[in-house]
């Protein structure tokens, strides 16, 4: 059985309650493959989540661009995953290298989150990915592989995650990894899933490429045989999220 396609879109933007209104209207009203064919996901800021979830169309869902999990009994302000659960919204973003860069979440606390927010019953997009100066030392495989060991170490059921990989000099950058770089890691990195976790994780678990996805770069990678979907900034916001949407193989 192939892998469904799979688009997020991560709505990292300082948004008004007018223009996610907009967005969600854009959404409902585009003619995209159904849902058996491609699995699409939306990710606002948090303060809009109840609003995002009630307007949606009903074949689009909703995820968190991150959670907060309960460590000592204090909160960050963030949302919790017991607050997700609450609002009944079902994907989070996980792992993000803003989060990993500025915030200092480092490996072992990303697969905390990870395993954390599975055993709340929530689906997680787990995002890894190498810098710029990684890539030019050669050392992305090492790197990805690294973040992806830590969270392997600390969940068994990988159904309900997606690894979303992201080359961070391609995010927000207008820069973008050629299809052949996608390729080359996507597959890398589930060659690393079936030698360490197994064949079946490996074949079934989806791999998404995230930076600087749009409309016009997006037929090229879906073509990859290991680029199983997207997680898509500042295009998401736009209708071409619809024509990356179409792009699913
Ligand atoms: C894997 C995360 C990708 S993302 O959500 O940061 C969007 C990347 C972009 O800005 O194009």
């Amino acid at each position: 059985m192939g892998r469904k396609f799979f688009v997020g879109g991560n709505w990292k933007c300082n948004g008004t309650i007018e223009e996610v209104k907009k967005i969600i209207s854009i959404l409902n009203g585009g003619d995209v493959p159904s849902s058996d064919v491609v699995e699409v996901v939306v990710s606002p800021p948090y303060v809009f989540l109840p609003l995002v979830k009630s307007e949606l169309r009903p074949d689009f869902h909703v995820a968190a661009q991150n959670c907060w999990v309960k460590k000592g009994g204090a909160y960050t302000g963030e949302i919790s995953a017991e607050m997700l659960v609450n609002l009944d919204i079902p994907w989070v973003i996980i792992g993000h290298s803003e989060r990993r860069a500025l915030l200092g979440e480092t490996n072992e606390f990303v697969g905390d989150k990870v395993a954390y927010a599975l055993s709340k019953g929530l689906k997680v997009i787990a995002c890894v990915g190498e810098t710029l100066e990684q890539r030019e030392a050669g050392s992305t495989m090492e790197v990805v592989a690294a973040q992806t060991k830590a969270i392997a170490e600390k969940i068994s059921d990988w159904s309900n995650v997606v690894i979303a990989y992201e080359p961070v000099w391609a995010i927000g950058t207008g820069k973008v990894a050629t299809p052949a770089q996608a390729q080359e890691v996507h597959a890398d990195l589930r060659g690393w899933l079936s030698s360490n976790v197994s064949a079946e994780v490996a074949e079934s678990t989806r791999i998404l490429y995230g930076g600087s996805v749009n409309g016009a770069n997006c037929k090229e990678l879906a073509a990859q045989p290991d680029v199983d979907g997207f997680l898509v900034g500042g295009a998401s916001l736009k209708p071409e999220f619809i024509d990356i949407i179409k792009a699913a193989t």
